[in-house]
């Protein structure tokens, strides 16, 4: 039975006082123990919500890490001064990243790869834009990002990652995939992972992110194969985001 996961992604957005209310709306919420919950702040708040949030079951992700331990790299934070944060989890391959900051699937593949080193959870974030699905490229794009981070890696190594499903064209639109069109795609990941390895496709997370909100979160997560959703805008609105924690549970 996997347990699901629902992330709030905050991007370049949020401030202090959004993640004090966050984390006192969070702690007074009573979300169910059967949902883990990790908000994702941008790196200046992750020292203060790892304090804020020490005790709790909420869990503190980063939204990328350079893939080197230390070293001359302006403005880059490495997979150890996020642990020291109190991070757990941190994006990778986030469709932001692959599109403005030119991140292919070979510099995603060394950040997983360093994320694990440190003990970190990867949640590799994969995705065909518009143009791919109305090509019927789907699952050329989404099988071949998936494909180039797991062959590269040990079962063990596979077996700590989460993955998110976001759909490029739903990001931010307010045009979310349908439940149907989400668990597709999910159930097109799962079985390439049960062919790989059955344990590996039974066990692994895969998380739905795209304009999922309060109102359509119920329809998506009740699909077989989504086991949580990777929120963009809605994580920055308290009630919204736990409702949709509620809506895991
Ligand atoms: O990381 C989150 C996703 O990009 C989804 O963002 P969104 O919920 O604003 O569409």
């Amino acid at each position: 039975m996997r347990k699901p996961l629902i992330a709030g992604n905050w991007k370049m957005n949020g401030s202090l006082a959004l993640l004090e209310t966050m984390s006192q709306t969070l702690s007074s919420a009573r979300i169910s123990s059967s949902v883990d919950v990790t908000i994702i702040p941008p790196f200046t708040l992750l020292m203060s919500a790892g304090k804020m949030l020490e005790g709790s079951d909420v869990e503190l992700g980063a939204q990328t890490l350079h893939p080197e331990a230390s070293g001359a790299y302006t403005g880059e934070v490495s997979a150890s001064l996020l642990s020291e944060c109190g991070v757990s989890h941190v994006l990778v391959g986030h469709s932001e990243r692959r599109t403005l900051f030119n991140e292919d699937d070979q510099a995603v593949l060394v950040r997983v790869k360093a994320a694990l080193d440190a003990g970190l959870i990867p949640i590799l974030c994969v995705g065909e834009t518009l143009e791919e699905r109305e090509a019927d490229q789907v699952e050329t794009v989404v099988l071949g990002q998936v494909r180039t981070v797991m062959d590269a890696l040990s079962q063990e190594q596979c077996s700590r990652l989460v993955i998110a499903y976001e759909p490029v064209w739903a990001i931010g639109t307010g045009r979310t995939a349908t439940p149907e069109q989400a668990q597709q795609v999910h159930a097109m990941i799962r079985s390439w992972l049960s062919g790989k390895d059955p344990a590996l496709g039974e066990g692994m997370r895969l998380l739905y992110g795209g304009s999922m909100k309060a109102d359509n979160a119920a329809d998506l997560l009740s699909q077989p194969d989504i086991d949580g959703g990777l929120i963009g805008g809605a994580s920055l609105k308290p009630d919204d985001f736990i409702a949709i924690c509620h809506a895991a549970g």
